[in-house]
């Protein structure tokens, strides 16, 4: 058995701003000569005063739409970047203050390119990552061999990583990264390209390393399924700010209070009505659909249970909007900044 992570994996960012300049070409072939002579200054804002936190053994995915300052946010977590103002810590560490420091305490994963050495065979790149850092020799079997039992990696790690398929190289990075027992762990579009076989596998793995390793993820993908089936806490950025930080059952409330519950009563003639918080929109016989009722309203998991609670059932039926539309809703409202 490999030990928990004894660092305390928190993540705590406070107002993070991180501003690029960069010079652009004026049109036309004067345009060109004068951006020669005084080059025409700009600044982009990738992120700004951004604040958040990350509890220890908390998986928190990051979204926003392209350009939103996921990757550059990121970037400053694990080092690579310096920010313009505001600070971060990662398991009580600046960055990109004590990067060497940093980097024993983080894996991270960008799911566009690998960080193996692409002529070596992949368990030789293990081995190397071993050395670097100073892994006990058992520890290091025992922790392949927990990634291979839940990623099948022995399948293909004699295989040089240049020849492996990108669900193989990915599941390949996560092993790398996680092989020095961080307890804080940047994925940045980890299952992007992948089928939906290996990115299952590759979300079980990462429900099984923030809940039986207790590590901290800080996840950015595109893909809401992987969003419902992994997180719990959501922070919304768009151009560069934080729009919104809740739990995704606190978004779907704010955003996307959609919800019908229709359940078959036992007694086609019983007497139905409102629940607190949830209205009675209709009924048919013994059909009767519920629907939110204001802006407490429970969500449609509480509303479920208690119409269980409250009328003998038959049958019931749940309709939820669809995460992508609530997303959409919570860019539209709290995004317009
Ligand atoms: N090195 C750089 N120099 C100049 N501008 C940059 C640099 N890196 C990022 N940017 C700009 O900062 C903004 C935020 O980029 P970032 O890569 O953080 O977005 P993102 O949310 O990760 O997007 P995506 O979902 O497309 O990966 C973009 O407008 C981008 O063009």
């Amino acid at each position: 058995m490999t030990r928990t992570p004894r660092a305390d994996g928190r993540i705590e960012v406070r107002g993070l701003s991180r501003t690029f300049h960069t010079t652009v070409r004026r049109p036309g072939t004067v345009g060109a000569l004068r951006s020669l002579v005084n080059p025409q200054r700009v600044a982009k804002h990738a992120v700004r005063d951004v604040s958040f936190d990350v509890a220890p053994g908390e998986l928190l995915a990051l979204l926003g739409p392209n350009g939103a300052g996921k990757s550059t946010t990121i970037k400053m977590l694990t080092g690579i970047l310096t920010p313009t103002s505001g600070e971060a810590r990662v398991a009580g560490v600046v960055p990109y203050r004590e990067r060497e420091r940093n980097a024993r305490n983080i894996g991270a994963v960008f799911g566009q390119r690998t960080q193996l050495w692409w002529d070596l065979p992949v368990r030789e790149s293990f081995a190397i990552l071993k050395d670097i850092y100073g892994v006990p020799a058992a520890e290091h079997a025992a922790r392949l061999r927990e990634f291979d039992d839940l990623l099948d990696l022995s399948a293909f790690w004699d295989t040089r990583v240049r020849h492996l398929s990108l669900g193989q190289r990915v599941r390949s990075d996560l092993a790398a990264a996680l092989l020095h027992d961080p307890p804080v762990v940047f994925l940045d579009e980890p299952t992007i390209g992948m089928d939906v076989v290996v990115k299952e596998q590759v979300r079980e793995f990462l429900r099984h390393q923030v809940a039986e390793r207790g590590r901290t993820v800080l996840l950015t993908t595109h893909d809401m399924t992987e969003v419902e089936r992994l997180a719990e806490r959501v922070v919304l950025v768009n151009h560069g700010r934080l729009v919104v930080d809740g739990t995704l059952e606190e978004i779907r409330r704010t955003f996307g209070s959609t919800w019908q519950v229709r359940a078959t009563l036992a007694d086609p003639h019983a007497p139905a009505g409102p629940l607190p918080g949830i209205a009675l929109l209709g009924r048919e016989g013994p059909q009767v659909v519920f629907g939110p009722d204001g802006p407490d309203a429970p969500t449609v998991h509480q509303a479920l249970k208690l119409v269980i609670e409250r009328y003998e059932v038959t049958g019931v039926a749940v309709d939820e909007a669809d995460l992508e539309d609530v997303m959409r809703a919570a860019y539209a409202q709290a995004g317009a900044v």
